[in-house]
């Protein structure tokens, strides 16, 4: 059987907030194993289009489709141990260590404690954190690795879906940079589906094969690596 080649399907979602439409009667979908960027301005409906992904939020109308299955609220929990999620300020457990923040999930699903520890050293070897930080705190670690630990954590169970809302917007631009590498070699190594949210056309073009330009709740504009120089001009004028 040939897989599905979309690994997120919206269709026909509306969506209101207080009595506000935020989403009206969109339908987009995602590529599997492809890194869709999602753009928009502030207030285009970006962070509310991935929570209805991960079942945070339910649509009003219309259906979220998952791994070509219609989203299954009972499962929701289940569902999302399938879809990692990284977000602006990380997010990270202050009072746990840096592996028990990374392997948090594998707690959870009760690996043994050797399985944990493999993959825990695997993914900061991947992303360039010395295992000198695994009995560390998140604030004895700058934001570029906290930001990693962030990455190795929604990374644990190996997620066929990442979804990332905005995740190095509060680094500078040379940690920004930085983490794109170690980001490009996580996908070279174990690829998976991204959606990432992100205001920086710089960022989109390195990392994502594909675009979804939101503009109030609406596709503006929608294509694949070839088709961002056509609206970059017009995408940073309306900023
Ligand atoms: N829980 C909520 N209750 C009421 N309104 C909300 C809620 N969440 C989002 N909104 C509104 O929905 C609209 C879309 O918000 P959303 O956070 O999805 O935008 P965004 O594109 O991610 O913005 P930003 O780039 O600033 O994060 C905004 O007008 C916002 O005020």
């Amino acid at each position: 059987m040939q897989k599905n080649k979309n690994v997120v399907e919206l269709i026909d979602i509306t969506l209101s907030f207080q009595h506000r439409n935020v989403l009206a009667d969109l339908s987009v979908h995602f590529e599997s194993g492809k890194v869709t960027a999602l753009l928009g301005k502030s207030g285009s409906g970006k962070s509310t289009l991935l929570q209805l992904i991960n079942g945070m939020i339910i649509p009003d109308r219309g259906k979220v489709k998952i791994f070509d299955t219609f989203f299954d609220y009972q499962q929701a929990t289940k569902l999302r141990l399938q879809i990692g999620y990284v977000v602006q300020n990380v997010g990270l457990f202050p009072h746990l260590t840096i592996s028990k923040n990374i392997s948090l999930l594998g707690q959870i699903s009760k690996q043994s404690a050797k399985s944990m520890n493999e993959r825990t050293h695997f993914l900061m070897d991947t992303v360039g954190l010395s295992h000198d930080y695994l009995d560390k705190y998140p604030h004895q670690l700058s934001g570029g690795e906290q930001q990693r630990v962030g990455l190795c954590r929604a990374l644990f169970l190996k997620p066929p879906l990442l979804l990332m809302d905005e995740p190095f917007a509060s680094l500078d631009y040379s940690t920004r940079t930085g983490i794109y590498n170690y980001f490009k070699i996580l996908q070279e190594t174990e690829p998976c589906s991204v959606i990432i949210v992100t205001h920086q056309f710089d960022e989109a073009e390195i990392l994502a094969d594909n675009f979804v330009w939101l503009e109030n709740g609406k596709i503006k504009a929608q294509g694949n690596k070839s088709d961002f120089s056509s609206i970059k001009t017009d995408y940073l004028a309306a900023l």
